[in-house]
């Protein structure tokens, strides 16, 4: 059984492939925060942005099988079809890889997707994903230590982008955290991109534009 909190289809916002249009598939749960405000003070991941609680959002709902789920995420798709265009799925969350595994991955691409993955990177990936961006966080143990990007969402005062700029992903990404402090934190992601030029800015496009 895979719970979702919704399905959407809409252009990738942040990262690498910001502007791309995907299917965007958001499992239900994260293991750093309940998602409840209530508890929001006492989460070890404290910024979050997402409501990934429940299964009631858009395309949401609890697939049986990766067959079922792999379908719902079809449907999402409502781009043309073209040769140079393959369908693109970004799973995300919560936190996906408490529920993404190698059977949904091949259901995936059986649909035809290309299969990417966000995800906090406290848990191993099953085999396949074809794009995984890590976003590590401050006091939850990192495992995926390879992938495509690293987006570090900054600034954490417990993970400096120093302690992972030595990792094996492609590329390395500072992602202003949105809140009340985001012009600041914003300003000073600018700043240490200048300085530190392994890093680049990823800004959430998404919120720029008001879609979703
Ligand atoms: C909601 S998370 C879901 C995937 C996964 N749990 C993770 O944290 O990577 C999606 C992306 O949004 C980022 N994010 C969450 N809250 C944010 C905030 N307040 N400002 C900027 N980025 C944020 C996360 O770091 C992650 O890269
Ligand atoms: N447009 C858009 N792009 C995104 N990239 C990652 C997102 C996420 O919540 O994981 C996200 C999102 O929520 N919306
Ligand atoms: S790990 Fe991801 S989904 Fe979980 S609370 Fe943090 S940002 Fe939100
Ligand atoms: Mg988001």
């Amino acid at each position: 059984m895979y719970l979702v909190k919704e399905i959407f289809y809409t252009l990738q916002g942040e990262g690498s492939h910001a502007g791309r249009p995907a299917v965007f598939c958001r499992f239900a749960s994260c293991n750093l925060w309940t998602g409840r405000e209530r508890d929001r003070h006492r989460a070890i991941c404290q910024f979050c942005d997402t409501d990934f609680v429940g299964t009631d959002g858009p395309g949401g709902g609890r697939f049986a099988t990766d067959g079922e789920l792999a379908a719902a995420v079809a449907k999402g798709w409502s781009g043309r079809e073209h040769p140079r265009a393959r369908r693109y799925v970004v799973c995300t969350g919560g936190e996906p890889l408490l529920q993404l595994d190698a059977a949904a991955v091949d259901a995936l691409h059986a649909e035809g997707f290309e299969v990417a993955i966000e995800t906090n990177g406290t848990r191993t990936a099953p085999p396949g994903i074809d794009w995984v961006c890590v976003s590590p966080k401050a006091g939850a143990d990192l495992v995926l230590t390879s992938g495509d990007d690293l987006k570090l969402v900054y600034p954490q005062s417990e993970l400096l982008p120093g302690q992972v700029e030595h990792l094996a992903f492609s590329r390395f990404l500072l992602q202003p955290m949105d809140g009340p402090n985001r012009e600041a934190n914003t300003a000073a992601a600018v700043a240490y991109c200048l300085e530190h030029p392994q890093w680049e800015l990823s800004l959430q496009t998404h919120k720029y534009l008001g879609i979703a």
